[in-house]
Order: C-alpha cells, then sequence, then structure tokens
C-alpha cells in the first residue's frame, strides 16, 4: 500500500516516515510540508540526520500538483498537521476515496462545542465527526479496520485510556472523579520553535490546569470524570502518567490484578504489576507499560508510553495495519 504523510517534517510525521518506510508490506510514497514552509524541498534526512539512507525522501510543498499526484498515487493519507490544518484537510482526501489518518485531535471529540471550548475553533466539518473511528488501537479494532477516517488518540489519552478502561469495564470504579498527573518530554509540543518550549527554558511545571483539551477526551472515551493535569518535563520524549483512583468498597487486589488480564496478551502492553514504569523504559518503544499499587480502596496506576511512538506514531501505525487486516502490531515489534 503506498503511504503519502503530510507534515513529513514534525516530530510525529518523521517517525511515522521512518516507521512506513521501513514496514515490510507499505511504500512511503511521498511527504509533504506547506506550500510556504521553509523546508520544502529539501530532504527529510537534511532534518533528521539518523534517518540518512532511509528518508532520502524531499519534502514537497503541498500544491495544487501535489493534491492531483496523492488522488493519482497514494493509498493511504497520513495528516501529521494542526488540529485546524487537518481538520480542513480530511474532507479533500476523503472526497478522493483515500483512507486518512490524522493524527491531531481534529475529529476525537464528539461535539462542535467541544471544540469551541477546548480548541478554540468552530469546527468546520463537524458531520465527519460521527464518522471517524476513534484510533485507541487496542481497544477500537473493528471501528479502526472499517471507517475511512481514523482519528489516532492523542497521546496523554492513551497513556490513560490504557490504563482505566479495564477497571471501567471490570465495573471496579467508584463514582469519584479520578486524578491523572501527567508529564510529557518536550518533543510533545511539536517541532516548531517557542519560548515555553525552548531547551534552556524548561525545566518541570504544569500547564493547562482544567482546561487541557485532552480532558474532554479522555472522560468521552473513558465514560467516567476526571482531573488531568499535564506538566512538561525537561527530557526529549516520553510520557509517564500517576492516577489516583477510588475503587468501589470492598474491590481486592486479586480483582484489579483480575482486570488488567484483559490486556494480557496484547503485544504492545506489558502490564508491570506492582514494579514502577519510568520513560527510561518507553523512550523510543512502542509499547504502554502499566503499573498499579493497591491500599484498601485506593489505587495508584502508573503509565508510561513514548509519546511520538504509542501516542502518536506507532499507534497511527496499529491503525494502518489494522485497515489492512493484518497484525496491528506488524513492524513495531522487533524492527525498530
Ligand atoms: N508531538 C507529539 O508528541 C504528538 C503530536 N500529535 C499531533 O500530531 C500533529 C503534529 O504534531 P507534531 O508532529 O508535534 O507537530 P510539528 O509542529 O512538529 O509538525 C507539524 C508539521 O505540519 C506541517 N504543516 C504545517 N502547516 C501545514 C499545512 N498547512 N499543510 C501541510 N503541512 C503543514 C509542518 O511543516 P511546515 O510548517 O514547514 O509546513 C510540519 O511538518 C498535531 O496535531 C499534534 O497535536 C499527536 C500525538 C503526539
Ligand atoms: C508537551 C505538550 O505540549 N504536549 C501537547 C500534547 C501532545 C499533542 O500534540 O497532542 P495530541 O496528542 O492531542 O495530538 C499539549 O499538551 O498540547
Amino acid at each position: 500500500m503506498n503511504v503519502v504523510i503530510i507534515g513529513a517534517s514534525g516530530y510525529s510525521g518523521a517517525e511515522l516516515a521512518s516507521l512506513v518506510a521501513k514496514h515490510p508490506q507499505l511504500t512511503l510514497k511521498a511527504c509533504y510540508v506547506s506550500e510556504g514552509s521553509l523546508d520544502k524541498n529539501k530532504c527529510l534526512s537534511d532534518l533528521y540526520p539518523e534517518h540518512l539512507g532511509l528518508l532520502d525522501h524531499p519534502l514537497q510543498p503541498l500544491t495544487a500538483a501535489a493534491y492531483t499526484d496523492i488522488e493519482q498515487h497514494a493509498d493511504y493519507v497520513c495528516l501529521c498537521t494542526d488540529h485546524e490544518v487537518s481538520v480542513d484537510l480530511a474532507p479533500r482526501f476523503l472526497a478522493m476515496g483515500k483512507k486518512v489518518f490524522d493524527l491531531s485531535g481534529g475529529f476525537r471529540l464528539a461535539g462542535n462545542e467541544d471544540y469551541l471550548t477546548y480548541y478554540g475553533f468552530a469546527h468546520q466539518h463537524p458531520t465527519l465527526l460521527t464518522q471517524a473511528a476513534y484510533g485507541l488501537a487496542e481497544w477500537n479494532a473493528d471501528a479502526i479496520s472499517q471507517a475511512n477516517l481514523v482519528a489516532v488518540a492523542g497521546c496523554y489519552p492513551t497513556a490513560a485510556l490504557n490504563s482505566l478502561k479495564p477497571l471501567k469495564e471490570a465495573g471496579l470504579l467508584a463514582e469519584q472523579t479520578i486524578i491523572i498527573n501527567a508529564v510529557s518530554g518536550v518533543t510533545g509540543a511539536g517541532r516548531k520553535a517557542s519560548v515555553n518550549t525552548h531547551f534552556c527554558e524548561v525545566s518541570l511545571a504544569p500547564y493547562g490546569l482544567f482546561n487541557h483539551r485532552h480532558t474532554p477526551e479522555i472522560e468521552q472515551h473513558l465514560g467516567h470524570p476526571v482531573l488531568f493535569t499535564p506538566h512538561l518535563g525537561n527530557f526529549p520524549r516520553g510520557i509517564l502518567e500517576t492516577i489516583y483512583v477510588q475503587l468501589k468498597p470492598g474491590v481486592t487486589p486479586e480483582q484489579v490484578t483480575e482486570a488488567y488480564q484483559v490486556l494480557a496478551d496484547e503485544p504492545l502492553i506489558r502490564l508491570l504489576g506492582s514494579k514502577i514504569p519510568s520513560i527510561k523504559g518507553v523512550a523510543k518503544q512502542p509499547y504502554v507499560d502499566i503499573a498499579w499499587q493497591q491500599k484498601g480502596e485506593q489505587l495508584i496506576v502508573m503509565s508510561a508510553i513514548d509519546n511520538l511512538l504509542k501516542g502518536a506514531a506507532g499507534q497511527a501505525l496499529q491503525c494502518i495495519n489494522l485497515a489492512m487486516g493484518i497484525p496491528h502490531h506488524t513492524g513495531l515489534v522487533g524492527a525498530l
């Protein structure tokens, strides 16, 4: 299958380009940036020299001629672009009959209201919100495999939902709001320069209190209220979440362990039991590491992912694999 990547010079786009280029059944057909990009016509491997020889593709401007090329040559279009750009681009490629995998948050939420509140823009294509499959690979495989538009799950939500859905499905959660404290490396903020993500400025600080756009994403796809606070840390990649859960009265450690067995056979999920996960354990890896410790009815769940792999490009590739009807971890395990 032929894949094109829009936004290939960005962190998630370049990561996805390298996965596609190494995949046994995919061809990286072309890489695009915006029409006026400062990087247009450079080689992707000029920006990412670690991929010299693998990603020597030119970064082509997304011109009218590019749309014609994509219509003629692509099977799958991956949007590694900002939310509003994705909302604008996705319908154009869907109209060409392409399958679209969007790594932005542009199609993950239920309604236009949420976009106004949490993203700060009115959604231009709200009817597509009901057609998009939520790309949380381990939990929504059937819908992902059939959809023309896949809204690949957000980075923080991927860590949170894989850790909490087993407890929710087993009916172990008390009604209280779940508290999620998360820390992300700086690549989570994208490649574009800004003072807040300047290497010399970043230490460790919370942001987005009460209003981060991943709050509604987690709540909608978990079906439970959460209080989510992200932090920015001074390391390049990875997300670690510490999650405070109140269990229903009388829930035993055996019931909690049993609930997590729903994920026991998943190749990209590592259940650590009571061991402590870490950024070091997941950086540049395609996995979610999940661990937990319980005291009475209080449960602390810990979850770690690489934001660019399981939190973006890795999960996008899982969704592409599902669309092709092959094992979802193809090209991810033993291949990085
Ligand atoms: N970084 C992360 O950890 C994660 C990111 N995501 C999501 O993935 C998307 C991309 O994120 P990230 O890789 O960090 O972003 P970056 O800022 O690193 O990259 C954005 C890319 O989009 C290109 N671009 C910008 N405007 C246009 C346009 N109009 N047409 C075509 N290309 C355009 C940029 O190139 P240029 O400006 O030169 O044209 C660049 O290649 C975002 O929606 C983000 O929320 C999701 C999960 C995790
Ligand atoms: C550290 C940092 O800034 N992280 C980003 C989240 C990563 C991302 O791009 O968000 P999606 O997963 O929704 O696409 C943020 O908080 O906005």
